[in-house]
């Protein structure tokens, strides 16, 4: 386990960007800018990532990058675009952020690579691997070598994979898109009724997170991320803008506290990124949340796999995932997306989430690191809820 290629230095490094074909030009965004913004929103709008029937595709807003793109120490030439020369049309984006990692015990400055988009029209160009030897170049040339990110497919010996979970909040939506079947001998009805959710949270002392919750939160994120094998440290300043969005409106990520005599014992987030649903003539959008950073006092004072600590979580989560999808049905979310990771497989099944066909590959750039369980069963690919996941970090 650990670095592939050492020794190498940013003066090794080419300073200057890799050829590309003729008639394309990189270009580094400016996503202070509201115009530039809006082109990588719609080239990601159009081009991104489908499901494999193409029913649904991203809908990134310009707020979700303006939040995923900028956390503290982003930097502007790691927002790599490719222009058509002629037109000045932007044609293709790839992106990296800093983060700090941790691989079991090895701590590492690193960056997470996302939104890896390329025109329809130029796909099967072999356009993307030159993508990926830019954004590397810039970051290398920043003294960093190593990289994390996600792939829905199979690419060699991934670190980890997690299995998509689906909670739905609004069935009768997500039958009318095609995401929902009706089972077999069930009525709709049947299917609404197994759905229904309450209208009050239940989380004692659940409250929206604020700014000067962050060192209390920290504190507790810290602890609870300390058992597992997979982790983004977070300093108070990145903890705060991935957790307590500024908007009053349009917020795209949603914390919540537990707070008892003035102590938080638990905190618990999602993120708002919709769907546009394509070709279909009642519904344009879904609402989709996904489940994202937590952290609970529940079992921390004892052995992670401790039966009594274990069931204490699970209690816990069961009430904070709970009340998220309570929120969420009041946001007009249709469905609710958690991954295997963390401690997920403690609510999964009593919180009727139900497996996707999905599963996100984590890959490691120049680590070679160890398998990390990623929460699933490897024979029967559900939720492991004995030895649930090592893994922490959760990608956008
Ligand atoms: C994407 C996604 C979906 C869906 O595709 C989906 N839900 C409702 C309808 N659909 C079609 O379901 C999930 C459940 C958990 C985590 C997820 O994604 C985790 C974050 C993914 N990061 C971006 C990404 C996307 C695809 C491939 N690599 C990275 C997802």
């Amino acid at each position: 386990e650990g670095e592939i290629n050492v020794g190498k230095t940013p003066a090794d490094v080419p300073a200057e960007p890799l050829p590309l074909l003729a008639d394309f030009e990189w270009v580094t965004m400016d996503l202070t800018d509201a115009a530039e913004t809006k082109q990588v929103y719609e080239l990601l709008y159009g081009h991104y990532v489908e499901d494999q029937d193409a029913t649904f595709r991203f809908a990134y807003s310009a707020e979700f990058f303006d939040w995923a793109l900028k956390p503290p120490g982003w930097r502007r030439d790691w927002h790599v675009g490719v222009r058509v020369k002629a037109s000045g049309k932007l044609v293709a984006f790839i992106s990296a952020v800093p983060a700090t990692l941790s691989v079991r015990d090895t701590e590492m400055k690193a960056v997470e690579i996302n939104f890896l988009c390329i025109h329809k029209k130029l796909r099967a160009k072999r356009l993307a691997p030159v993508l990926i030897r830019e954004i590397t170049r810039r970051v290398n040339r920043q003294n960093i070598w190593q990289a994390l990110y996600t792939v829905g497919k199979v690419l060699p010996s991934p670190v980890t994979t997690c299995r998509y979970y689906h909670r739905p909040l609004n069935w009768p939506n997500l039958l009318d898109v095609g995401f929902s079947v009706l089972p077999q001998g069930k009525t709709k009805a049947q299917m609404v009724a197994k759905y229904t959710i309450g209208l009050e949270t239940k989380t004692p002392g659940w409250r929206t997170a604020i700014k000067k919750d962050i060192p209390q939160m920290k504190e507790l994120f810290d602890r609870y991320q300390s058992r597992l094998e997979l982790v983004q440290h977070f300093t108070e300043e990145e903890l705060e803008h991935m957790l307590i969005d500024p908007h009053d409106t349009e917020k795209v990520v949603h914390c919540y506290v537990s707070e008892t005599e003035g102590r938080i014992t638990d905190f618990v987030s999602f993120y708002l990124l919709p769907f546009s649903v394509l070709d279909n003539a009642t519904h344009e959008k879904l609402g989709v949340a996904y489940l994202f950073y937590y952290a609970s006092e529940a079992g921390l004072d004892k052995p992670r796999f401790d039966p009594a600590g274990t069931k204490a979580l699970a209690d816990r989560l069961k009430l904070l995932v709970g009340d998220c999808l309570v929120v969420c049905k009041g946001l007009g979310v249709d469905v609710f997306n958690a991954v295997s990771s963390q401690d997920n497989a403690l609510f999964l099944q009593d919180l009727k989430f139900g497996g996707g066909d999905g599963f996100l590959n984590f890959y490691l750039f120049n680590y070679k690191a160890f398998p990390i369980a990623g929460g699933i069963d490897e024979k029967t690919k559900e939720a492991d809820v004995v030895k649930r996941s090592a893994v922490g970090v959760v990608m956008l």
